[in-house]
């Protein structure tokens, strides 16, 4: 399905061109980044303002896509293009996940300035630049926090989401509301604490580097002061998903190879049924998008560790060692779902891969972009507290709600880990050249 925006060029890496540079906003025209901005190496410049790092090439595709391999973490990874950066580029190592909510006395012209500073502070982060503005004076703060200094690029993808919230009446944007975009509903099983969950927008950044990834969500959260308040971080530390044949499976915090059978994020027809939103939205705006879901997922890992591996095994309805369903030998092989060993079947009837498969829920498919996450010790219980920062891209929100219905209901796994954290957002597409997504939003 060709459904969604054309790409377009993005910056070259040296510079962006007048065009694809975004308009430089009110609040950010403390000064321009000098020209010692673009030469390599990490260095405080001569008056003082922070200086790229050194880098490799960008990808111009517009696609997002990156211009290394996965180990070249001086790569960088396109800005610009038809869709986000951060959904269908391979997942990077580290993740850096927070929300915002709006401050209840910013205005419309506050959010939309704001989201034009994101913009091209997010575009100067991903090519391995500081947040740029800076004049080096003495008497105000760096407009750059500086812990990325001679750091690599690490791949950093920055991809926003809107909540809900955004679309209510407080700026204009009801008429706007992407129309799948509402709360989820209650589901089974979870226990949602309002400290990981909601947000009226979403921050997503990712990069070979955690260091990188926070940077580039603290900078955000910097140039937000007084228009959004915080409301819940996430770091995630290895990647749980892959999202092309080229990416080895990563294990997770299970033990066991997760994101097998995800989508192959560099199928284009495949992305177009299943992740980008379509003709189908009626608000054009949204089209070439993706709705996230995020689900904070704490592992019983005690319980977990202490459960004999064929109970493991067909948890999953997948071999530990190799990762290969229960009915075949490779971890490529494609399940047989109607195999029996007697009367029971192979893959057992509750296990995690069954009730998930699309073969078994008439084609449904999400894409899985997760990391395993931890916040240390329960001090109560001396506990691990840890899990799947289980985050998706999606069509629409619905096709997470049906998934969550069966596995909530049904799934084996659920013995071992609850739902506490959960959020909805509309991503917007991919920002042309000129484009932010201040005036992306609001039109
Ligand atoms: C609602 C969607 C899903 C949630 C929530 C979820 C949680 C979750 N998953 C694992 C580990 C694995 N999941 C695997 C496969 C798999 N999971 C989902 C969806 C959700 N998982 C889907 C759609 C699939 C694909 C099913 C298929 O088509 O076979 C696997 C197997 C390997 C793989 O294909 O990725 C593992 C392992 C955990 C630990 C977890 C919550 C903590
Ligand atoms: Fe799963």
């Amino acid at each position: 399905m060709n459904d969604t925006p054309a790409a377009d060029s993005g910056p070259t890496p040296a510079e962006p061109s007048a065009a694809a540079r975004p308009a430089v906003s009110r609040r950010r025209l403390l000064g321009a980044v000098g020209a010692g901005a673009a030469v390599a190496g990490a260095a405080i410049g001569a008056g003082g303002v922070l200086a790229a790092r050194d880098h490799g090439s960008s990808d111009d595709a517009g696609h997002g896509a990156p211009a290394g391999s996965a180990s070249d973490t001086a790569a960088t990874v396109a800005f610009r293009g038809g869709h986000q950066a951060g959904i269908a580029t391979p997942a990077q190592d580290r993740l850096c996940f927070a929300t915002f909510d709006v401050s209840p006395t910013a205005s419309r012209a506050d959010l939309a300035e704001l989201l034009t500073s994101w913009t091209e502070a997010a575009e100067a982060m991903t090519l391995g630049r500081p947040v740029p503005g800076d004049v080096g004076d003495l008497n105000t703060p760096p407009d750059d926090t500086g812990e990325a200094v001679g750091l690599t690029p690490g791949r950093l993808t920055v991809t926003v989401g809107y909540g809900p919230g955004l679309f209510d009446d407080r700026f204009g944007l009801a008429a706007r509301r992407p129309s799948a975009l509402k709360p989820l509903p209650q589901l089974p099983g979870e226990n949602l604490d309002p400290a990981n969950t909601g947000g009226d927008l979403c921050v997503q950044a990712c990069a070979d580097d955690p260091q990188v990834a926070f940077h580039a969500v603290r900078n955000l959260r910097r140039l937000g002061f007084g228009t959004v308040v915080p409301r819940w971080m996430e770091l995630g530390f290895g990647r749980t998903s892959s999202t092309s044949p080229q990416q080895a499976t990563p294990r997770n915090l299970m033990g066991f190879k997760d994101g097998t059978r995800n989508i192959d994020a560099t199928d284009a027809s495949l992305m177009g049924a299943h992740v980008w939103i379509g003709e189908e939205e009626p608000q054009r705006w949204a089209r070439g998008g993706s709705y996230l879901v995020s689900r904070k997922i704490r592992m019983r890992l005690e319980q977990w560790d202490r459960d004999r591996l064929g109970d493991q095994q067909d948890v999953f309805g997948r071999f530990k060692s190799t990762g290969a369903p229960l009915t075949g030998k490779a971890e490529t092989d494609t399940p047989d779902f109607a195999a029996k060993d007697g009367s029971s079947y192979v893959i057992p009837a509750d296990s995690h891969i069954r009730l998930a498969a699309h073969e078994n829920n008439n084609g449904l498919r999400i894409l899985r972009r997760g990391y395993s996450y931890t916040d240390g010790i329960d001090p109560q219980t001396g506990d691990l507290l840890g899990g799947l920062f289980f985050v998706a891209f999606m069509k629409s929100p619905d096709r997470f709600v049906t998934l969550q219905r069966v596995l909530g209901a049904h799934d084996a796994l659920n013995e071992y880990i609850q739902h506490i954290g959960s959020g909805v957002f509309a991503v917007p597409p991919g920002l042309a050249a000129g484009q932010d997504w201040g005036r992306q939003l609001f039109g």
